[in-house]
């Protein structure tokens, strides 16, 4: 039977169209291209108004390219019809050749402007047929176009599987064009392999800017010639489905390529046949597809195959082989999953199938034993046990070894560990997924010290560093212990003034009582004479304030009675006897080294809107802001100067890291509390390295030295269960202060550090011995190592640091980046050498 191709032409019906589609052209057409055969089962005609661009000299508005079933008589003929129902035969076409009873095809053109503006159309060209004048000019090797091959709809084209389902209609296939010649036009003829082309999605035949709308007409079906409309796609081409083209967008505009796009994905004929898919050796019906293609973690680049599908833990791969992927759990496709479904050869099981070499390495690294051949249930939150035991013993996915292995050894691991399903991912917004990545990816930093030894200023210190802001109530409670931490600096200022004032008196008096042995007038005399007196209002002030400090109060009256307080702390500050003192502020040993930071704007902070910098909140000392836990997430900055490392050195701000900040005090007795920061991927146990010379007495009156208090705290985090696999760095905080404290307090203070005996240089200007701090760091970092090695077999890093700088504590927290991708590095490493040993010797 032949097909009928009809134009519709009024007024002129076969006129040439020279189509130039060059540059300069503004002239849009619009036309709509209806469709209906048996092959395709449109239930909606397909009537898709296109705006073309470039069509030369005039508007025109073609419309109605109708396929229909009329004239299916005529063998070897074409027919058009004018706008008045004449019609043209163009018989002897032998490229139209018709094969299907129930196939029609008409094509209607509308010109909206008189003839004398027409663009010359070309009789056969509406349809994508082969122009004789083009071909005779064509030069280059004379390749005919496709004929018109309407397939054959038959009853074998319902596909049946033998289910109660209602039968499907199967697409035909058409065999694709491999052109001889590259760069050939298939309508046109001519070459040109730099042009851009635009391929059809079913038999791959190219066409060039100025054929491919009279070859694909208004591309009802998306980019397929008007003769392999109805036809499935090649499925090589599925991938570049909704992606427009080069050409396109110089053709058409914008809405029409939209159009275009989406017809192309979504109208049924180019819909992944679901016959072609098998899962677990049963074809899918349409429902089984639509259910697999729609759940919220669906196959990546669904192709016509045979897979696997494990339906209880997701893990889902192609026939004979490992998994590629996990999807989401429990859906209704396809038969039971066959124990050889992925070709396994280890006799273990999960979930009845026998799983490959790489996955039984994987179940090794995750600590799961796989001796005596076990049988796993896993389910899709990676939750794991024996088969027919009621006790879980464990959850894969919670493990960061199994994340690492499974990138290592090629294997899926879930994109969303909290919902392997990936319900949320489909139900919520970027924000969600932004935040599934970060989790994802963030790497947990546990700072942990002993009294005084510089966490707080670290964490402090990062939050400036990375910019994460300190909070309204942050820097509320900060500016309240500045300003409370001012009085108590001033109250040791004033405790030392009366000292002084006492001292100075008996000095002056001993000093008269040589030059003038005598009565008693001569001690009035001194007391007026005393630098350190200061006038009875003030006097008062500082009797109360040190009323205050002796009895514990300071914190209760503090910041409340700061307004009141704040005009005294003014007139203070100017009075001579204080200034007196405060020049004599070295020989204040309870004047702590912060102190000076404060006093020296001790009128400016005393204020009422006093607004703490984040200097000032850095330097605030006392029971605030990281008191007991804190935690804050932040990633490194990509520095300039990193621009020179090696790009995988460089820090990715995508990666989140999370620093926990734990004091001593809330590790509870025994640090039994200690186990809840388990999860953290590096330890940074933070010491300060002035503590070798200083002591404290403890409850039973027992004096102890810091170092060894703080080397005990680390033994014990060192050893602690929960830590037995995890990094370690050791922080030897307040460098700076060492440098000043090495030089008059030994070492040796330290019962610990007894045989520390650097060699001293005679020469005084000798410079290639390092300075004694940077040699009784070293000396104190060997320590530490060896008893780190001694107790754990395993490597302890060691940062100098000075909580007070940013680069040091940045320096210190990159070192501790670098020590988990290293740790990373090396299991990758060692899992890939043992997976191609394993591989080696399961192929031997
Ligand atoms: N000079 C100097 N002072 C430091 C350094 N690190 C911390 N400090 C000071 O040492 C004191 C104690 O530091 P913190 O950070 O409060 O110590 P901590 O670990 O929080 O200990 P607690 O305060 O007992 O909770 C503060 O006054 C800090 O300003 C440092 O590297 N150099
Ligand atoms: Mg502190």
């Amino acid at each position: 039977m032949t097909s009928v191709l009809r134009s519709f032409l009024p007024g002129s019906t076969s006129t040439t169209r020279s189509n130039d589609c060059d540059d300069g052209y503004s002239v849009e057409y619009s036309f709509a291209m209806e469709y209906s055969g048996p092959p395709v089962n449109h239930d909606i005609p397909q009537v898709l108004p296109i705006d073309v661009r470039r069509i030369p000299t005039a508007a025109v508005a073609a419309k109605v390219l109708k396929i229909g079933d009329e004239n299916s008589s005529s063998s070897g003929t074409l027919g058009f019809s004018d706008g008045q129902g004449d019609s043209n035969q163009l018989s002897g076409s032998s490229d139209v050749e018709d094969t299907d009873d129930n196939c029609k095809a008409r094509v209607d053109y509308d010109y909206g402007k008189s003839t004398a503006d027409l663009p010359e159309i070309s009789s056969s060209e509406e349809v994508g047929l082969r122009d004789c004048e083009d071909e005779a000019e064509a030069p280059g090797p004379q390749i005919r176009s496709p004929v018109v091959d309407f397939h054959e709809f038959t009853t074998s084209d319902v596909n049946s599987d033998g289910s109660d389902n209602e039968p499907q209609i199967v697409f035909p296939e058409r065999p694709v064009i491999l052109d001889e010649v590259k760069g050939l036009c298939h309508r046109c003829h001519r070459k040109n392999r730099f042009a851009d082309k635009e391929a059809c999605i079913v038999c791959r035949a190219n066409y060039c800017s100025k054929c491919v709308i009279r070859a694909m007409g208004s591309m009802p079906e998306g980019r397929k010639c008007i003769t392999c409309i109805g036809y499935r796609i090649d499925e090589s081409r599925r991938g570049s489905l909704g992606k427009t083209s080069r050409l396109l967008k110089r053709i058409l505009v914008d809405e029409a390529i939209k159009h275009i796009m989406k017809s192309e994905l979504s109208c049924e004929v180019n819909q992944l046949p679901p016959h072609l898919v098998c899962v677990n050796e049963k074809p899918l019906t349409i429902e089984e597809l639509v259910s697999l293609q729609s759940c919220p973690n669906p196959p990546k680049k669904l192709r016509p195959g045979r897979f696997w599908y494990d339906k209880v833990s997701g893990f889902w791969g192609k026939e004979g082989e490992k998994p590629s992927q996990i999807i989401t759990s429990q859906l209704t496709v396809g038969y039971q999953i066959r124990q050889n479904a992925s070709n396994g050869n280890t006799n273990v099981l999960i979930n009845s199938r026998e799983i490959t070499k790489r996955e039984r390495r994987m179940l090794q690294i995750a600590g799961i034993h796989c001796e005596g051949d076990p049988h796993f249930w896993v389910t899709a939150d990676g939750s794991y046990q024996h088969e027919g035991m009621n006790y879980v013993m464990g959850k894969l996915w919670d493990k960061k070894r199994v994340k690492i292995a499974c990138k290592a050894l090629s294997l899926p691991f879930p994109s969303d560990v909290s919902n392997p399903g990936g319900e949320e991912v489909a139900n919520n917004t970027g924000e969600v997924n932004l935040k599934n990545l970060d989790r994802k990816q963030i790497a947990k930093f546990l700072l942990v010290g002993g009294d005084q030894s510089g966490t707080s200023t670290i964490f402090k210190q990062a939050k400036i560093l990375y910019g994460v802001p300190f909070s309204e109530d942050e820097r509320e409670n900060v500016k309240f212990m500045i300003q409370r931490n001012l009085y108590s600096y001033i109250g040791i200022i004033l405790e030392g003034r009366e000292q002084f004032e006492e001292d100075y008196s008996i000095e002056m008096r001993r000093l008269q009582h040589i030059d003038q042995p005598g009565p008693s007038e001569i001690s009035e005399e001194v007391d007026e004479q005393n630098i350190y007196s200061i006038s009875p209002r003030l006097k008062a002030f500082s009797d109360w304030l040190l009323q205050v400090m002796v009895s514990g109060n300071l914190e209760a009256v503090f910041p409340a009675a700061t307004r009141e307080y704040a005009p005294l702390i003014e007139k203070l500050w100017k009075d001579e006897a204080f200034q007196a003192t405060y020049k004599r502020r070295n020989e204040l040993h309870k004047l702590p080294r912060v102190a000076n930071y404060f006093l020296d704007r001790a009128v400016e902070i005393s204020r009422i809107n006093y607004e703490p910098s984040e200097m000032d909140i850095l330097y605030a000392e006392g029971i605030a802001l990281s008191n007991g836990v804190a935690s804050m997430e932040f990633s490194f900055p990509i520095l300039s100067q990193d621009a020179y490392m090696e790009s995988d050195n460089q820090s990715d701000p995508i990666l989140r890291n999370q620093l926990i900040r734990v004091h001593e005090n809330s590790l509870g007795g025994n640090c039994r509390w200690l186990e809840m920061f388990e999860d953290v991927n590096l330890v940074m146990f933070c010491i300060s390295l002035t503590d070798y010379g200083e002591f404290y007495e403890d409850a039973t009156g027992i004096c102890t030295n810091k170092m060894l208090a703080s080397k005990k705290l680390f033994e014990r985090i060192a050893t602690h269960p929960s830590f037995a696999q995890k990094n370690f760095i050791l922080i030897l905080n307040k460098f700076d202060l060492l440098e000043e404290k090495i030089e008059q307090v030994p070492l040796s203070q330290c019962d610990w550090f007894q045989d520390f005996s650097p060699l001293i240089s005679l020469h005084p200007h000798n410079t290639t011995t390092p300075p004694l701090a940077q040699r009784a760091f070293h000396y104190i970092a060997v320590k530490f190592k060896r008893l780190f090695t001694s107790l754990t077999g395993r490597k302890l890093f060691v940062a100098p640091v000075t909580g007070l700088e940013a680069d040091s504590v940045n320096l210190a927290l990159r070192y501790g980046r670098e020590v988990l991708k290293w740790d990373e590095e090396k299991l990758t490493f060692s899992m890939n050498e043992d997976s191609v040993e394993s591989i080696e010797a399961s192929t031997t």
